[in-house]
């Protein structure tokens, strides 16, 4: 497992990752306060949600009572199939509503607030399975992303001058986000044309048009072949190294190992588990959830067992919830 990670690692510098550009942004260590566990306070949240809950039915797809997700860093979100990840996404940008609970991001209530809105607070996403890009070219894909990222201002709108200079700046980032995702040649050809491992890359590249503080990234690596899952891994350090935030769901732990600073573990809705990459997968209770064993009971007991066995099994203490 080791070794794997280390080539993971050493393969990354395809996309030229700048080990000068990785101090910009040095993330407090620890990342957390007080005892490590599901819920821990950060040091420096960029975003944190209380008691937020869906259900569809009378199935709970989410009932997170407490997370923070640390700024600067690359937390994974990780969990067995069905666990609600993909939910907790949607209702921290926007894209479906909680029954109830409530969340900030860097300090404004973005609890009711539609996706566009928190979109141009600086909080974006990308999708399990990539949009559809209709008949656009990319970089009219990429144009339109910033549009419904930024708005239209109606009084731009109304202002030749405003809306051309607003025009040029939307090309002009457009190109230079294709340049980096080495998408610039492609950028009049179809973007239904591309591969999908390809518009996994320009779904990322569009969700920057808002230049965002935090990016979340459903599965950006599923589906895609393994040279462009180097290549997705390098981008998603890049934006780090850019000062975003970066919250990304992953099944694959060499990947969550190889990038991620924290990772957060969700089961039947809930937050189990949270910690250090290479800590959280010893935590008999993310192993649990992983191999899906007692899924016919409630999961706080179940938690609680196991905590109260795994403390027993170490006098000083074991884990620390
Ligand atoms: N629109 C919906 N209507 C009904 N049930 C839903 C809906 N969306 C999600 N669910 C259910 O909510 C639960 C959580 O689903 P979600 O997709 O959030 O999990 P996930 O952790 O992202 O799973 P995966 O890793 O398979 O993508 C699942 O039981 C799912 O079937």
């Amino acid at each position: 497992m080791a070794d794997d990670i280390a080539a993971e690692r050493a393969s990354l510098d395809e996309t030229a990752i700048e080990e000068s550009a990785a101090d910009a942004y040095p993330l407090p260590d620890p990342l957390w306060k007080g005892d490590i566990g599901p819920g821990c306070a950060k040091v420096d949240p960029i975003l944190i949600a209380d008691s937020v809950r869906k259900t569809f039915g009378g199935l709970v797809a989410v009932d997170v009572e407490h997370v923070e997700i640390p700024r600067h860093a690359i937390t994974a979100l990780i969990g067995p199939n069905g666990a609600g990840k993909t939910t907790f996404f949607n209702l921290l940008t926007g894209f479906d509503k909680p029954d109830s609970g409530s969340w900030e991001f860097d300090g404004t209530d973005l609890a009711g607030v539609p996706a566009w809105k928190i979109a141009r607070r600086g909080e974006v996403r990308t999708f399990q399975l990539t949009k559809a890009f209709g008949g656009l070219s990319v970089i009219d894909s990429m144009k339109l992303g910033a549009r419904d990222q930024l708005g239209e201002s109606f009084w731009a709108c109304l202002i030749p001058p405003l809306w051309r200079a607003q025009e040029r700046g939307i090309e002009e980032r457009a190109l230079e986000l294709l340049k980096q995702f080495k998408l610039y040649e492609k950028r009049d050809d179809l973007a239904l044309s591309m591969s999908g491992g390809q518009r996994k890359l320009l779904e990322m590249a569009r969700a920057l048009m808002s230049a965002p503080q935090l990016v979340m990234l459903d599965e950006p690596m599923a589906g895609v072949n393994p040279a462009l899952t180097q290549s997705l891994l390098g981008h998603i350090v890049r934006l780090k190294q850019q000062g975003m935030t970066v919250v990304f769901v992953e099944h694959d732990m060499h990947m969550v190992q190889a990038i991620a600073d924290w990772v957060v573990v969700m089961a039947e809705g809930r937050v189990v588990a949270e910690g250090k990459p290479t800590e959280v997968m010893k935590d008999p209770v993310v192993v649990d959830a992983y191999l899906g064993a007692n899924m016919d009971r409630d999961l706080g007991e179940v938690v609680k067992e196991i905590r109260a066995s795994y403390a027993a099994s170490r006098p000083e203490g074991g884990s620390a919830q």
